[in-house]
């Protein structure tokens, strides 16, 4: 099957005032991907986000959802389209079938299909067993549920998600992520987030945001990769040698020590874990944790939008 762009941002800018907060934005999520689109706070994922969901106007730049521009026919755009915010509007007072048929019929599902397209819903975030209770009575996580059941419910091809899993419990985080995974299948998703792990989880795609600009994006198998070439060694010490000791082994190219525990950065192409195992053992440095590349994808993260930011304060401490 060809690969259908389902969003797709071009040179999108937004200013607030004389603040930036996106700048040239070109992002493409295809039918079948989730996307993780990650950043620090006020990187500017949000506004991006209301942007594709037609709620906030670019300053200049197209995006476009499911072939429409959203700008020109925004209404047609918005029933392409399914969004949960970070926190959705409140109607504690409808029951989750109320709730779901109301939008559906405002994004245009007729009467014929809403009940088809309600129950369908429902049943893919798990809710029919509580179909007849108020979104009030409801715990957090199906009131999530019944985020994203909106978001769903009148058969959109794309799919945003602003931070789905915050607030929730360990349980409900993975039934929300194993859901997020199932919608991947069949449109495309767009899941906001600054937790790594679950990025790991539930993506394929990750675009990394930062000052409004977009400083990576790439799959998560590249990313990977491109991770692993630089990656740590995670160790831990119960009688930490000299950190000289450990940078003088074989394939080791550098320590880098913080609290908790250190960082071993190996030589290009080598495995220094034969050489750190056998002096931990000869040496009685207590060995308590050895973990290859645990950290890869946050350390990318990090170096990415450090680098960027440290770009930044120097150019405005030369002007
Ligand atoms: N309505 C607004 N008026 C003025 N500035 C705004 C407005 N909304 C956002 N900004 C600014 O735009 C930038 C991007 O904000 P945005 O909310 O899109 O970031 P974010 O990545 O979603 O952050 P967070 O993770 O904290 O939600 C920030 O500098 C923010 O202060």
């Amino acid at each position: 099957m060809m690969s259908q762009i389902m969003i797709e941002t071009v040179n999108l800018t937004r200013d607030y005032g004389p603040n930036r907060a996106l700048d040239a934005v070109n992002l493409q999520v295809s039918r079948g991907q989730v996307m993780g689109f990650l950043g620090p706070n006020g990187a500017g994922k949000t506004t991006c986000m209301r942007i594709l969901s037609g709620l906030l106007a670019p300053t200049s730049g197209s995006v476009s959802v499911a072939g429409v521009d959203v700008v020109a026919n925004p209404d047609v755009a918005k029933r392409k389209i399914g969004f949960l915010p970070e926190t959705p509007p409140i109607y504690g007072e409808l029951t989750v079938r109320e709730y779901l048929s109301y939008l559906a019929q405002l994004r245009g599902v007729g009467g014929k299909q809403r009940r088809g397209a309600v129950d369908g819903a429902m049943a893919r975030c798990g809710l029919t067993h509580v179909a007849e209770r108020l979104l009030r009575n409801l715990s957090k996580g199906y009131r999530q549920r019944a985020g994203i059941a909106q978001a769903i419910v009148h058969g959109p091809d794309v799919v945003i998600l602003d931070e789905p899993t915050v607030g929730l419990d360990p349980i409900q985080i993975r039934e929300i992520r194993d859901l997020i995974k199932e919608l991947g299948q069949e449109h495309a998703v767009m899941l906001s987030t600054h937790i790594l792990p679950e990025v790991r989880m539930t993506c394929d795609r990750v675009a990394v945001i930062n000052g409004g600009r977009i400083v990576l994006e790439d799959s998560m198998a590249g990313l990977e990769a491109r991770a692993s070439e630089q990656h740590g060694v995670r160790v831990r010490f119960g009688a930490p040698p000299e950190p000289a000791a450990v940078e003088a082994l074989d394939g080791v190219a550098a320590v880098h020590v913080v609290e908790g525990g250190w960082t071993v950065l190996p030589q290009a192409g080598a495995d220094p874990i034969p050489a750190l195992l056998a002096a931990a053992v000869t040496g009685g440095w207590d060995l308590r944790e050895l973990t290859p590349g645990s950290n890869a994808l946050e350390e990318v993260f990090v170096q990415l939008t450090t680098r960027e930011e440290s770009a930044e304060s120097q150019q405005q401490e030369a002007a």
